[in-house]
């Protein structure tokens, strides 16, 4: 709790930014009420460029700073100590609890000290041969589908992410992609559609008035379904290590290369059986946190570059050139060395998070005092980093508005500020999960790129947002898909 000199002070200090008009109760989200959800992600990019790039708004009686700027963003993201997150991840903690997104202090720092070597590169290694089998699947599936007509895609999609993230991470097979209709996936876009919902509503930040309102109804019902799903996960990762004894999973033979698979849902149950290091209900926050962040951001990123290749025949010839280069024409499985040659492609990856950042903004809450061009933002106030409006300021992108993948050849990367691009955030609250993205995005569009061309429906600067917790596409993703003749 804030005592009233540090509430003047925050006061005093944000007067001195810009900002949209204020009102009793609802502070500035009137703004975002008036206008439909698709619009949202415009709208913060038009406020940027109307009161500056360092301007204010109020979530009812919280003020909170945005950061639109490189050399803005590198203050906070790359402070040791100020890494306490926003009051909207809150919204998340009954979903999510004090996993790693959520959490903070020094429960954090035991998770992501443990959790770390889970996504060494050894053993991004070993998922590689689940990246490549589920990658081949989803490909199957686009054969009936492959007829030039346009369909969703997105559902398929997230199915597969699904399965890949469940049998690496936590080494139990669950099918997704069978089940079309999973009552999880329904579960977890209800839930975290609320989630904003109640953010832009400041009346349903109370958790009682929440709990009682028609949504905190709906999210809590939502959340059993999701709980009871990582529940079921972790029972049946734990009688695997029961029958089959905890020493066949150990670290340092992964790391010796002398072990096929851990899944980190392993490490987590070792460290709770043998250490006492966490509790069922600490896994439980971490299964949750790790299903959730592992599936939906490769949803987005593997779609949002089939969007932009959709839209851009060019560039999508050249990444087929560059798969021919590797592959030969063969249908064999994606290998470790294979990704490293996808030099285009991972332009186009890198371009396309660019545009379409999958986590869109990230809220801080200040530690210690910081200054922004000589302003005071000071300890207590919440900041705000808009990573889209960072990606797209022309002073470090010329023609921010182009797609080219060619921004991120390597000596072109090095002239900008290296906090011009941060996707996958930066700093001691950066993205465990981005090399294990990255490579579970390349194997999955190499595999269907290889076989398929894709076309899209929409033109790229029609894209609509739907933002929640992360960036998805308003109704779906149009695609079709046709044969590649080699
Ligand atoms: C393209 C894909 C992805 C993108 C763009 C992305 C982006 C991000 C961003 C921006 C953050 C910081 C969020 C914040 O500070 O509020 C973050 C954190 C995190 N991500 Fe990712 N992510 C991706 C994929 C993944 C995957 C595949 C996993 C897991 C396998 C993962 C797990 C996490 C976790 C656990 C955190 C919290 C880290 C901490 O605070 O210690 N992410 N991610």
């Amino acid at each position: 709790k804030r005592n009233s000199k540090e509430r003047r002070r925050i006061l005093n200090a944000v007067d001195n930014f810009n900002g949209a008009l204020w009102v009793p109760i609802l502070g500035t989200t009137w703004t975002q009420l008036v206008i439909p959800r698709s619009e949202l992600f415009h709208q913060m990019y038009e406020r940027a460029k109307k009161f500056g790039c360092v301007y204010r708004s109020w979530v009812g009686s919280e003020p909170i700073v945005h950061i639109n700027k490189a050399e803005h963003a590198e203050i906070v993201l790359r402070s040791s100590v100020n890494i306490t997150k926003g009051r909207n991840y809150d919204f998340m903690r009954p979903w999510l609890g004090n996993g790693l997104v959520t959490g903070g202090g020094a429960q954090w720092q035991i998770h992501r000290k443990l959790i770390t070597p889970a996504f060494h590169f050894k053993i991004l290694d070993t998922f590689q041969e689940v990246f490549s089998e589920k990658a081949q699947m989803l490909a199957d599936e686009l054969t009936n589908l492959a007829d030039g007509q346009f369909f969703d895609f997105y559902p398929l999609m997230t199915h597969c992410a699904l399965d890949i993230i469940s049998e690496t991470a936590m080494g139990v097979k669950i099918n997704a992609m069978k089940d079309a209709d999973s009552e999880y996936v329904k579960a977890i876009y209800i839930v975290a559609d609320i989630v904003l919902h109640r953010w832009f509503r400041p009346w349903l930040h109370p958790n009682l008035l929440f709990k009682l309102s028609p949504s905190g109804r709906e999210q809590q019902r939502n959340i059993r379904i999701v709980h009871e799903f990582a529940e079921k996960v972790i029972a049946e990762r734990r009688e695997r290590i029961e029958k089959f004894g905890i020493e066949e999973m150990s670290l340092d033979d992964v790391l010796l290369g002398k072990k096929k698979r851990l899944a980190f849902l392993d490490l987590l149950l070792q460290a709770n059986m043998e250490k006492n290091l966490l509790t069922t209900q600490e896994i439980r926050e971490e299964v949750d946190t790790f299903m959730f962040a592992g599936h939906d951001t490769t949803t987005a990123s593997t779609s949002w570059t089939l969007f932009q290749l959709g839209n851009y025949p060019d560039i999508q010839e050249k990444v087929h050139q560059e798969l021919d280069s590797i592959f030969h024409g063969e249908e064999r499985p994606v290998e470790p060395n294979d990704i490293v040659k996808m030099q285009y492609l991972d332009r186009v990856i890198k371009e396309t998070l660019r545009f379409h950042c999958v986590v869109p903004f990230l809220l801080r809450r200040l530690t210690e005092d910081i200054y922004l061009d000589g302003k005071l933002v000071p300890a207590g106030i919440q900041v705000s980093i808009h990573m889209y409006n960072v990606h797209m300021d022309p002073e470090q992108y010329t023609e921010p508005f182009q797609f080219d993948p060619d921004r991120f050849l390597p000596e072109v990367s090095a002239k900008r500020n290296p906090y011009a691009y941060i996707p996958f955030s930066a700093g001691p609250r950066n993205c465990i999960g981005q090399k294990f993205a990255l490579r579970n995005t390349k194997t999955l569009l190499a595999t269907v790129l290889r076989k398929y061309k894709v076309k899209s429906l929409l033109k790229h600067h029609e894209a609509k947002y739907k933002v929640d917790v992360i960036l998805k596409p308003q109704n779906g993703m149009k695609l079709a898909f046709e044969p590649r003749t080699l």
